[in-house]
């Protein structure tokens, strides 16, 4: 795998390879112009493939190994130095889904935009377009949540944190959903954290506009992904409905209640280290399928204690529309008083009101312009945002329980450089004379699924 260390893009100078993932990569960069650290995705052009739990670890290292190799040629051919327009933020965010059409890599770039403005979600600062991708730059988080919790185990004596962090990252969904946009891959990799415990949402590669999906769609990491994308009875399906475990629903899933059941496994990671089940299918996965015959099961397989296993068992329903809603969730957890039946998060504090709007709805969260990113309630080095949002969240029609198209209704102006794209750009020159220089890179997606995998109770010890 060839690293690009001290390679140029525009006023970004590579340092690292910090991601890789299934149609990215991602580099740790410096600017020039400031010293600060920023993260650049590279997106693969034209990629308009649906990423899913059904791509294997070896298509995913293929599919960054040829981007790796199309950027080494681009280096190569500009010396290094790859210059670049930088393309107008309004007009992606702009954008609509004929334009996916042409350029479906900047659906993830356009969904993230529209919501990036709220306080606990990555802020884009450029997007730079390339003869070969689309380079992402956005603010630079040094870790992230699987890491703060399996590696650093950071979570383990502070019920405060677990609370401060899961109502951050409940708030940002919640923002999210309110603005139309379901993420779809909610996981503790594509949750960044600051050096002040801050979370940041990152990776809209799988959101969506839909706000009904078709069940079985299997998108997202296995771990976090509700049973309905993945494990409805095809048996007892019939035209118009669908069963989970025996319940009806209507042939469309709600998005939202799907990104739910990935929070609840993640208060499960933050409170007991640990996942329920690989994936909640109970033809593949025994823990799984113990719980869909006796939820109690959870509390055998984890040490919950009983306040926590009531407010997930209203999350993990099996049957989506039975479970609790968004808002519900974060004041059960504000007021929750122990997490565990035993151990240093048996008794957590409730968090005052105060505290709990500090957390659970850091900035204005209302409009349709939204204000610029304040950094108010904590130490935080960051610059401030300068970015504007350009677009509202129209009031689209919502067409339930039918077939939707995937977003697409959103307008606003288009720009006249790309008239195939609407997409304005302008051009930031630079120059480089640095070399390039090879290394090698684990895998991180893959680690980390291994380290879960090996702390993750055996699936067929519930049989024993
Ligand atoms: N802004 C950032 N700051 C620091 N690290 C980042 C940032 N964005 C992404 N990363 C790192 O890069 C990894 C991959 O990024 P991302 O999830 O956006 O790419 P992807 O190609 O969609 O990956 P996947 O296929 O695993 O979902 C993240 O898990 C994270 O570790």
């Amino acid at each position: 795998m060839t690293m690009f260390n001290s390679c140029r893009i525009n006023n970004y100078i590579i340092t690292s390879q910090i991601g890789e993932g299934a149609y990215g990569l991602v580099y740790r960069a410096i600017d020039i112009h400031n010293d600060r650290e920023y993260a650049i995705k590279a997106v693969v052009q034209g990629s308009s493939v649906s990423r899913g739990a059904d791509m294997d670890g070896g298509e995913t290292y293929r599919n960054s190994a040829k981007l790796q190799k199309r950027l080494a040629k681009l280096f190569r051919e500009s010396k290094n130095i790859v210059r670049t327009p930088s393309i107008d933020l309004g007009s992606i965010e702009n954008m609509k889904e004929e334009d996916f059409k042409k350029l479906p890599h900047y659906k993830e770039i356009s969904l993230h935009l529209r919501v990036h403005h709220h306080k606990n979600i990555v802020t884009i600062r450029e997007v730079l377009q390339s003869a070969i991708c689309t380079f992402i730059v956005m603010d630079y988080y040094p870790t992230d949540l699987f890491t703060s919790i399996v590696d650093n185990r950071h979570f383990i004596t502070n019920g405060l944190l677990i609370k401060k962090v899961f109502l951050q990252i409940c708030s940002a969904l919640n923002y999210c959903h309110e603005h139309g946009i379901y993420h779809c891959d909610v996981k503790p990799e594509n949750l960044l954290l600051d050096a002040d415990d801050n979370v940041f949402l990152c990776d809209f590669g799988l959101s969506t506009t839909s706000t009904y999906l078709k069940p079985n769609i299997c998108v997202g990491s296995s771990y976090y992904m509700p049973p309905e994308r993945i494990s409805f009875d095809n048996a007892k399906c019939s035209s118009s409905k669908i069963r989970v475990k025996g319940h009806k629903l209507k042939k469309m899933c709600s998005s939202c209640n799907g990104d739910l059941w990935s929070l609840g496994i993640i208060l499960i990671n933050l409170t007991c280290v640990r996942n329920p089940w690989l994936k909640a299918d109970k033809t593949e996965d025994n823990s799984y399928y113990y719980f869909t015959k006796d939820p109690t099961v959870l509390k055998q397989i984890l040490p919950l204690s009983d306040a926590l296993y009531s407010l997930l068992s209203q999350i993990l329903q099996v049957n989506p529309k039975k479970r609790i809603s968004l808002q519900d969730v974060m004041k059960e957890v504000s007021s929750i008083t122990s997490f565990t039946n035993k151990g240093p998060l048996s008794k957590v504090p409730p968090l005052s009101k105060s505290v709990y709007e500090k957390f659970s709805n850091p900035g204005d969260a209302t409009g349709k312009t939204m204000s610029p990113k304040q950094y108010t309630y904590m130490d935080n080095r960051r610059m401030d945002k300068n970015l504007y949002c350009t677009s509202s969240s129209d009031d689209d029609d919502r067409v339930q329980e039918e077939e939707e198209n995937d977003g697409g209704s959103r307008s606003g102006s288009l720009g006249t450089l790309d008239t195939d794209t609407g997409l304005h750009s302008s051009f930031t020159s630079t120059s480089c004379d640095s070399d390039n220089e090879s290394s090698k890179v684990p895998n991180k997606f893959s680690l980390l699924e291994k380290k879960f995998n090996e702390l993750h109770m055996s699936a067929t010890s519930l049989t024993n």
